[in-house]
């Protein structure tokens, strides 16, 4: 099979879909691969670094569709990138459909093979190819907001493990999934009062287990969300339903009744955000003030770190990238009902029934839009 790596285009995107260890696998087991030229320029990886393992570099994206029948980025496709796809071209990349009809709607007509990471799921229960990337971000998210309740971005100006003498700043993580456990760790780290909230029991058991009681585990009832979160300092997004659009359970009251100079951070943003009041934002301006509220929705944030975030992103996904090549990706996907979740768009149809739920448009199962 020839496949693709574009170099990626969203705003501060520095990480790229396929590592030149990633390449050399895919050329031992007989396949092509075309990368697009300094695609892997942000972590530090040459031209040469990727013709030395057997690929082959090309000037422009444009190039890389064309030629490709496998196309293996990070982020969602741009638009112009959407443009570039084509019937029973393979797609394996995030995607984020739920929030996004624009880019659904062109999906469709593409007619590509779109297999989004983040609803491949495993016989855990959970989603391997998004894990490596929420524990980025859940890490990441106590970075953003230490530094959203400093004076300058408008926060409370509040060091989040406090100092002697002075208590530390309460930290509410709603959702204590992948996202959540790991802003826990990382808040508790730095001595804050830390309470996570999630609707599954066995989370919350895993929360308190793993921190030995540091860390409140309150079931979330939306009296509990209401009080925890006009009491916090910092609020962390991390609530998951695969696929579909993130429920709303920080409304714009109670961003009315937070404390000024609060901060939340909307980790949950690239599947519409959990917060009401939450609209994507960029690494180049990531926050916002809403009712004296520091919000940070960057819905790319491992893109800040992608050299950690490429290596752990490839580690999860060079099996699954194997298998498309080495089978084509209908029997690949006939194979494995775990990379079958992952079809969200298929030559035309929706095939994950939340994106299509959400959206609004027909759906049709994957088994039966592959067997048609
Ligand atoms: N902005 C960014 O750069 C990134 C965003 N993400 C996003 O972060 C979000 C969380 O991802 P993960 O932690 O991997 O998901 P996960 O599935 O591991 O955890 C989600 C948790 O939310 C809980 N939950 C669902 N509905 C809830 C509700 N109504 N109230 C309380 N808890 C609820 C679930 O029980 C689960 O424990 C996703 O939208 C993901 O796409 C992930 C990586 C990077
Ligand atoms: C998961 C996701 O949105 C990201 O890694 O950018
Ligand atoms: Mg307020």
């Amino acid at each position: 099979m020839i496949i693709g790596v574009p170099k990626e285009i969203k705003n501060h995107e520095y990480r790229v879909g396929m590592t030149p260890a990633s390449v050399r696998e895919l050329v031992g087991h007989g396949h092509s691969v075309f990368v697009e030229h300094n695609a892997g320029m942000g972590i530090g990886f040459t031209d040469e670094d990727y013709q030395a393992v057997g690929a082959s570099v090309l000037a422009t994206a444009a190039e890389v569709f064309a030629k490709a029948d496998m196309i293996v980025k990070v982020k969602e496709p741009q638009a112009v990138e959407r443009a570039m796809l084509r019937d029973g071209q393979i797609l394996f990349t995030y995607l984020h459909l739920a929030p996004d009809p624009e880019q659904t709607a062109e999906l469709v007509t593409s007619k590509a093979v779109c297999i989004a990471y983040e609803t491949v799921t495993d016989n855990k229960g959970g989603l391997p190819l998004l894990a490596p990337m929420s524990e980025v971000a859940g890490r990441m998210s106590i970075q953003a907001g230490a530094r959203a309740l400093e004076k300058s971005c408008a926060g409370r100006g509040m060091l989040l493990g406090g100092v002697p003498g002075v208590a530390p700043a309460k930290v509410v993580v709603i959702g204590g999934g992948m996202v959540g456990a790991n802003a826990a760790q990382m808040a508790v780290g730095m001595g804050a009062d830390v309470t996570v909230l999630d609707r599954n029991v066995d989370v919350l058991r895993r929360i308190n287990a793993q921190f030995n009681g540091a860390v409140k585990a309150i079931y979330s009832t939306a009296e509990a969300l209401e009080q925890e979160v006009l009491a916090a300092d910092l609020v962390i997004g991390g609530v998951l339903v695969p696929g579909a659009a993130a429920p709303k359970l920080v409304t714009r009251d109670h961003i009315k009744r937070m404390k000024p100079g609060s901060a939340i951070v909307d980790v949950a943003i690239d599947q519409g955000g959990c917060v009401e009041t939450s609209k994507p934002t960029t690494h180049a301006d990531p926050t916002y003030i809403v009712d004296d509220v520091v919000h940070y929705c960057v819905a790319n944030m491992p893109g800040a770190v992608p050299r950690t975030s490429t290596f752990a992103l490839n580690n999860a996904t060079l099996p699954f990238i194997i298998r498309l090549a080495n089978k084509g990706y209908k029997q690949a996907l006939l194979d494995d009902k775990h990379l079958l979740a992952g079809l969200n768009v298929y030559r035309g149809h929706v095939t994950n029934e939340s994106v299509a739920e959400a959206l609004n448009l027909a759906y049709v199962a994957p088994e039966v839009a592959l067997n048609v």
